[in-house]
């Protein structure tokens, strides 16, 4: 392989990223399990779309598996794209108004409701998110 084929950016991998917002604001922010790159940062809920999913259908799987949560609408927000060493990721924020059941720790995650965003450390590429909520 050459130099310049071995420097070539990957293609991003999309993730589908859940911003569950309550009636008075408050966000539903989950702590990344051991085991996985950043491990302990916190992140709103998601994860990779799997080949032949819809960015939505992939919210919904993962907010499912991770936390025992069916999301019943969500809107496409804004799109974020960041280089990590691990990855190259497009990520796709939504945000949800309805869905059902209450957030159970099916990955042994914590996760918190937050106001004022107050947890860290927080993923790189979702800190300015916070300030865009917001406004
Ligand atoms: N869920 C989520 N991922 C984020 C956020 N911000 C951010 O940079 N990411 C990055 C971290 C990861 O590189 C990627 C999500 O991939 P992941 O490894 O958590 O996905 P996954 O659950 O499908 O993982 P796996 O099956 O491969 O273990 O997106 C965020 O706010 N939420």
């Amino acid at each position: 392989m050459s130099g310049a084929q071995a420097s070539a950016p990957a293609r991003p991998v999309d993730v589908a990223v859940g911003i569950l917002m309550k009636p008075n604001g408050d966000v539903l922010l989950g702590q990344r399990p051991a085991g996985k790159p950043y491990a302990g940062y916190w992140e709103f809920p998601g994860g990779k779309v799997d080949p032949g999913e819809t960015i939505l259908e992939a919210l919904k799987r993962e907010f499912m598996e991770e936390l025992g949560i069916e999301v019943l609408s969500a809107d496409e927000w804004c799109g974020v794209e960041h280089v990590y060493e691990h990855a190259h990721v497009r990520l796709h924020f939504f945000i949800s108004r309805e869905w059902r059941g209450e957030p159970q720790s099916l990955e042994n995650q914590a996760f918190a409701w937050q106001g004022v965003v107050s947890v860290e450390p927080l993923l790189p590429a979702t800190i300015p998110l916070l300030e865009w909520i917001h406004r």
